[in-house]
This record gives structure tokens, sequence and C-alpha cells, in this order.
């Protein structure tokens, strides 16, 4: 029979087959899991780390020539795979989080934690078996756990975290202090010049503290390729006690100066935010509406659309606190107008030579990475 003769199959059938074969996908993919699940679970016990660069590379050569085999873009499944591995990872960092149990009989209050950061770290320490006491002034009443005034929360507890505003988190470091706290005590503010000084008195008053960074936002699920910055104001303990409760992710744990942490996180978070705040502002003050300029976008316009996306969801009084209180702020963010003015000169004056030497000397600075 020729193919003309073939009466071709209609597209509700063909959508049929389709719906079995994304059905089989999901199924396969679930079984991929749970044998991820099973391989978490040995390298635990044969205390080997979860992830396995060498073995990600294995899978992805696989799956190309597979791909190039069957007559499939290699891309198209090295992307599938990429996003699966990705789950995996996530998965067994979670599971490999509650196994550790590191929690367990240990109690831990967390202030603040109706924020963002709040209750990313209350759902981070649950997952790790620690009974929870969660403090907001936010919270409507009181409940069996959670409590509108801190200080109405059980008094013995081993850990508890600042996810606070810097203003409340110095306050909050001398009433503990003051309280004879004795369980270890981490801040996680963005910013830590104003802090230093709190951070300090309280350890020499006596308190186990560490101040902590973690370098990611609250809708992080996997922590490998993540930064958790940890920060010694005179109570190195406090500090290996703060690292041991990451030790089960695979977030890469770094140990910086606490006086130089403003000075850096001025260009990582100040100057990023303070780009696409410009960026978004420009945009809005534009005229021209969103869905217009997205109708049209670019690869560069959508990827740059999004993350402005990201910051212009953030907390408008977090993300002032990163702007305002960080005292080397005004550096990165003179760099970045004196950036523009550089650039709009050299347009203006139809400097194509010294435009190219802007973009060639950002390939020579971004190539070391
Ligand atoms: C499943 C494993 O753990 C991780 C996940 C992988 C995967 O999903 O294929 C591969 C390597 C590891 O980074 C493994 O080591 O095999």
């Amino acid at each position: 029979m020729s193919k003309a003769d073939r009466t071709p199959e209609s597209i509700e059938a063909l959508r049929k087959r389709l719906d079995s074969i994304d059905a089989t996908l999901v199924t396969l993919a679930a079984e991929r899991q749970r044998i991820v699940s099973e391989i978490g679970r040995s390298k635990q016990s044969e205390g080997r780390q979860l992830r396995d660069f060498r073995r990600e590379r294995e899978v992805l050569d696989h799956v190309r020539a597979r791909a190039l085999s069957e007559g499939l873009d290699p891309e198209l499944a090295e992307d599938l795979l990429k996003r699966l591995i990705e789950a995996s990872l996530t998965r067994q960092e979670q599971e490999r989080g509650r196994l550790s149990g590191r929690g367990s009989g240990r109690r831990a209050l967390v202030i603040g934690a109706a924020g963002r950061l709040g209750r990313w770290l209350s759902a981070f320490l649950d997952n790790q078996g620690f009974d929870l006491l969660l403090a907001d002034p936010s919270y409507a009443l009181d409940g069996e756990n959670r409590f509108r005034d801190w200080r109405d929360a059980p008094k013995h507890v081993d850990l508890v975290v600042l996810a606070t505003p810097i203003a409340v988190t110095a306050e909050l470091l001398e009433a503990l202090a003051a309280a004879g706290h004795p369980g270890l005590v981490i801040d996680v503010a963005s910013i830590k010049s104003p802090l230093i000084g709190p951070l300090r008195r309280a350890t020499a008053a006596g308190l186990s503290v560490c101040s902590v960074h973690p370098m990611f936002g609250p809708s992080t699920q996997l922590l490998s390729g993540r930064h958790v910055l940890f920060m010694d104001v005179g109570c190195p303990a406090a500090v290996d006690q703060a690292e041991a409760l990451f030790s089960e992710t695979m977030a890469e744990l770094k140990r910086i100066d606490i006086e130089q942490h403003d000075r850096l996180i001025a260009w990582v978070l100040g100057l990023s935010h303070a780009l696409n705040i410009a960026f978004f502002s420009a945009l809005a003050e534009s005229g021209v509406p969103a869905e217009e300029l997205a109708s049209l976008s670019s690869t560069t316009f959508d990827r740059q659309l999004a993350i402005a996306r990201d910051v212009a969801s953030e907390s408008p009084e977090l993300y002032f606190e990163i702007q305002r209180l960080n005292e080397h702020g005004a550096v990165s963010r003179e760099a970045l107008s004196s950036a523009l003015k550089t650039l709009t000169e050299r347009l203006a004056q139809d400097d194509e030579a010294g435009f190219r030497r802007l973009m060639l000397q950002g390939r020579d600075y971004l190539e070391k990475l």
C-alpha cells in the first residue's frame, strides 16, 4: 500500500497516542526517581558524596548517543536529562537531610518565620527533624508552635534563627545575650556591617553566635551550586555548628571575614539588584506596555525580563535594606552610572573603537569564569 493510499490518522487519534506516550514518560520519570532515592540511601550508608559529576557526564553522553541513533535532536535529550538529574539531586539532598535526623530531639526557634526566607529556613529545619517553634509578629493568633511574640515561646531551644530585619536582629541579639540563651544563634541578614557590633557584643556576653548569609532566594530547592557564607564573630565553635546544619546539602559552604562581607556583597547583590531596578524602572517609564515589548522580545530581552520580574517580586523593605544599609553600596551604584555614562558618551561621539573596547573589556573580564 503506497503512502498516499493510507488514510491518515485523525488529529484526535494521534493526540491519544501522544497522551499515552506522555503518561509513559511520567511513569518512567517516577521510576527513575525511585531508583535515584535508592542510590541516595546507598551513598549515605557508604559515606559517599551525593553529586557525581563524572556519572552525570556519562548519563548525558549516553542519551545524546541514543538520541542520535533514534533521529532525535541530542540537545533535546540532554535538556530532558539535565532536568531529571536536577530533580534527582533535589530529591537526594532532601532525603539525606531527612535521613540525617540532625534535628531529632532538638528544638529550633525561627524568629521572622512568616517572611519568605523565614519560611524557607523553617521548612529546611523541619526536613532535618527539628522540633520547630515559629515566631512572627504578623501571625493573627498564637498557636501550638506559633507565637506572635518570640518571648512567649518555650525557653529551652537548641537553635535560634534570626530571619528578621536588621534593626530587629540587633535588638534580638542583645535580648538573647541578656537572657543568657545557651544554644546556637544564627542571623541570616543580607547586610552585615550594622550587625558587626551587636554580633561581637553578643559573643562577648557569652552567646554562641554565627553570622550566616544564604546566597539564594527563598524559591530555591536544590542547593547544589549555591553558596552559603559563614562568618566567625568570635565563636568558632558556633561556625562549625552552623555549617553542620548544611552539611547534608550540596551547597558550597564558604567562610569569609565579616568585615569583607558588605564590600563584596555590594557587587554581588547590590549591583545586580540596582541594575534590574534601573532596567524595569526605565521600561515602566518608557510609555510602552510590557506586553507589547514581550510580544516582540529577543532572547536576551526575555532572559533579562525574567530576572527583572524576579527582582520586582521581592520584598521592597528587604531590597531597600540591601541598597541603603550597605555602606559600600554607593560604590557599586556609582560604577553603574559611570559605566552607563561612558557608554552614552562613546555613542554620542560616534566612537566605535571606544565602544568596541567596552565590549572586549567585558569579554576579557568574564572569560576568566
Ligand atoms: C543517581 C545518582 O545521583 C546523582 C544523579 C544522577 C542522575 O540523576 O542520573 C547522576 C549522578 C549523581 O550526581 C547517581 O550517582 O547515580
